[in-house]
């Protein structure tokens, strides 16, 4: 039988405001652990949580990017639960009034494209963070409070989702969008983005639902997406066997890419939701609303349209070069210096996104500047390079942050140009392959590459191909 999956993912995104959701400690990343507390944040007796409005903003101004509809009045709920990472022992978060409902988001894989809906965004604060000894025989944890209380929003998708491609375009789209709108880090090592996959399979053409499990803890798109094969390969073969999927929370093993159960429909939290009483419910007016609106910067899908349009790129390349905020940065400040906007998307598709990911670097974080790059592209564009050199000055662009201009020097790379310096190259080349010259006249096209080559090699790439060619064939 043929089995179709059904994935909806929960994601938590951390808001980068500068202090905690209820009370004024820093989140900055990376401080000393236990650090970062007050009162209110590790709910000693007595305190007064009070709503980080720099919070709800960049929440509404996520929600409005998304399509939903704000709630006139929302409010904050206690889910309840026992665990060392979580001081108060319960997690002000939303319940039944979130935030906003309703959005959607568009992806596109293989050249369709589909709407995914959004069923809706709240505000929570996030918990502490344990750190469980490694070390053999090691029966301690350690626990760092400076996350608590820091704000999260949780988007719930709908279950739109029918494979593990449409799950991490989904993923990427909405990385996009929160780094557009400047309201997280987006950096799923670090944690300020998770993800929760939800996911189902059943008989294709069969309009119900399947049984679901929630998988976690994937901490890139990739594991994402092979979570989810796995545990669709799981589920298809449990149904052929005639056995029944259970409900249950599962995680993901990234040494041994498996999904193992972490506790059943039956082990999980009842969390006794109640309205938070130390928080009045809150009501968003629509002059807030509108200032907010007034404030979206362009959308990923803008600007896609927008590149398309104003630099005549091709769809394909416009999608992966706005895929990223920082790289439609970089590729505007780029095509302003160096005119040549497909040679630029070129540049920064292949040769560039290999060297920054070989690094494990975001654009923004390169260490060749724009003006680097764009320096480097002229001096191809004007001859001064072969494209084979420019390729190997890049590497050494990001190997030692040095100017393009100034490795060219330093290494003597110019392009030969000399008509007199190549010709002897040339002649040279002929001489040691007569029989190559010879299949080349009996109308062996592939021969002349040959002996293009051979010139190259002799050159260390610095002879300029089109003269190259252009003398071989004067003399063969
Ligand atoms: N049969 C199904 N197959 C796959 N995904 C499903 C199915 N039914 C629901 N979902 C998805 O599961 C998710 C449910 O998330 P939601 O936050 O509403 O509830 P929850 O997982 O019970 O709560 P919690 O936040 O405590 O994990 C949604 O993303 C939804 O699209
Ligand atoms: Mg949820
Ligand atoms: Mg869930």
């Amino acid at each position: 039988m043929e089995y179709e999956a059904v994935i909806g993912l929960e994601v938590h995104v951390e808001l980068k405001t500068a202090s905690k959701a209820f009370c004024s400690c820093s989140t900055a990343f990376g401080a000393p652990p236990n650090t970062q507390v007050c009162p209110v944040c590790l709910g000693l007796p007595g305190v007064l949580p009070v709503i980080n409005r720099q919070m709800v903003e960049f929440g509404i101004k996520t929600a409005l990017a998304l399509n939903c509809t704000i709630a006139p009045v929302c409010k904050f709920d206690r889910k309840n639960y026992y665990y060392p990472d979580l001081p108060k022992n319960y997690q002000i978060s939303q319940y039944d009034l979130p935030l906003a409902r309703d959005g959607y988001l568009e992806i596109e894989v293989d050249g369709v494209k589909k709407r995914v809906g959004i069923i809706r965004v709240h505000m929570e604060e996030d918990a502490g963070k344990l750190i469980h000894a490694e070390e053999p025989g090691a029966d301690y944890s350690l626990v760092d409070y400076n996350r608590a209380g820091v704000p999260l929003l949780e988007i719930v998708s709908a279950p739109d989702l029918r494979s593990p491609d449409e799950a991490r375009a989904y993923m990427e789209k909405l990385k996009a969008i929160l780094e557009y709108l400047e309201v997280s880090d987006c950096k799923m090592q670090e944690g300020s983005l998770r993800c929760d996959a939800n996911v189902s399979v059943r008989p294709k053409g069969s309009t119900a639902f399947g049984t679901k499990t929630e998988v976690k803890n994937m901490n890139s798109f990739r594991a994402l997406h092979r979570a989810l094969s796995y545990e669709i390969e799981r589920q298809i073969s449990i149904l052929e066997r005639g056995e029944r999927v259970i409900q249950e929370t599962r995680a993901w093993d990234e040494q041994r890419q498996v999904t193992y159960s972490l506790r059943s429909k039956e082990e999980a939290h009842d969390y006794r939701y109640f309205p938070e009483p130390d928080l009045v419910p809150l009501a968003i007016g629509q002059e807030w609303i509108e200032r907010v609106r007034s404030t979206l910067p362009e959308l990923p899908d803008a600007r896609r349209e927008r590149l398309i349009r104003e630099y005549g790129l091709p769809e394909y390349d416009a999608r992966v070069i706005t895929g990223s905020k920082a790289l439609a940065d970089y590729f505007e400040r780029t095509v302003a210096l160096f005119p040549d906007a497909k040679q630029v998307s070129n540049w920064l598709m292949g040769d560039f996104l290999r060297l920054l990911n070989a690094k494990g670097l975001e654009p923004q974080e390169a260490p060749v500047s724009p003006e680097s790059l764009a320096e480097l592209l002229k001096l191809q564009q004007e001859g001064t390079i072969s494209i084979r050199i420019a390729k190997e000055v890049l590497e050494e662009m990001f190997a030692t942050g040095r100017g393009a201009r100034e490795i060219v020097e330093a290494k003597g790379l110019t392009q030969i140009t000399d008509v007199d310096q190549l010709t002897a190259i040339v002649e040279k080349v002929l001489a040691t392959h007569p029989k190559v010259v010879e299949d080349y006249r009996k109308g062996k096209e592939k021969a002349l590459g040959f002996l293009v080559g051979q010139v190259m090699k002799e050159t260390r790439g610095k002879a300029n191909p089109s003269l190259v060619n252009q003398l071989l064939k004067e003399r063969i």
